[in-house]
């Protein structure tokens, strides 16, 4: 269970401090998908950032399991399995290699990393590369390899930053029916996308994001409701203000 409260973040840049996140609050329940669904620059990433405690809001506060980040990062990190913006995999390491030095970061015995490495390593079909070095590997392998390194400690809580970018069809498909999974064992999985019908296809929630603040949050028929509009392309515009900007 993760909560947000009131988060703000600025950053300073030449022409002028940049508010990314104004005001961000929501809740992320144990066994659903929460979607968070905002436009390039909406302040997704930035949300994310802070939640998985790698960056200091300036103001608001973040529980997970109700434990406070701001109090107890490092049992907070232990509860997490985070998927980053930058994948940053290990170059000189098999995938195998990636998921094993997580799991020792984790405190995991050799025997337990070993199994669950078989484990993910079938789901999410990556017999093929996984003794392979990470070098050279296409996006999708590199983001499965990130992924199954996310969850080698087996997180209650699964954060992912778009992690359907870059994926083909049918990784795709495989990825959605993993987080199914994850949701369905009871854990709370958020993830970011700006694709309204990829977080309508898999969410129980969406919470819909643009220009740093919460615009609306619901299942997508209460989205159509509220908007009083049928395609979800057209919700997503026009919670999202985009009509405006296009003009
Ligand atoms: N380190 C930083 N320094 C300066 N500005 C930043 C920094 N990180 C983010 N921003 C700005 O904050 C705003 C929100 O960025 P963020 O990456 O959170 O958006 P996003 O919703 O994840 O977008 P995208 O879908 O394009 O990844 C943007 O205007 C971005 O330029």
């Amino acid at each position: 269970m993760i909560l947000l409260d009131n988060l703000h973040k600025s950053f300073k840049a030449k022409t002028g401090p940049v508010h990314a996140v104004k005001g961000v609050g929501f809740e992320a329940r144990d066994g659903q998908i929460t979607g968070l669904l905002g436009p390039n620059g909406a302040g997704k990433t930035t949300t994310l950032r802070m939640l998985y405690t790698l960056m200091t809001p300036d103001q608001g506060r973040i529980e997970v399991d109700g434990i406070d980040v701001a109090k107890d990062p490092t049992t907070v990190r232990q509860r997490l399995g985070v998927l980053p913006d930058a994948r940053g995999v290990y170059k000189r390491l098999t995938a195998r290699e990636n998921i094993a030095y997580f799991g020792r970061l984790h405190g995991l015995d050799e025997a337990l990393i070993r199994e669950r490495t078989a484990q993910m390593a079938k789901t999410l079909v990556m017999e093929d590369f996984l003794d392979r070095r990470t070098e050279g590997f296409s996006q999708g392998q590199r983001t499965k390899t990130a992924i199954a390194r996310a969850l080698v400690h087996d997180p209650r809580n699964v954060i992912l930053d778009e992690p359907t970018n870059g994926l083909d069809v049918m990784t795709t498909r495989g990825l959605r029916g993993f987080l199914r999974k994850l949701r369905d064992e009871g854990r709370c999985v958020i993830f970011s996308s700006h694709i309204m019908q990829e977080v309508a296809a898999l969410c129980d929630r969406i919470v819909v994001i643009a220009h740093g603040e919460v615009r609306a949050i619901g299942t997508p028929d209460e989205l159509r409701e509220l908007t009083g509009l049928a395609d979800l392309e057209d919700v997503f515009v026009r919670l999202a203000d985009l009509e405006g900007e296009a003009a």
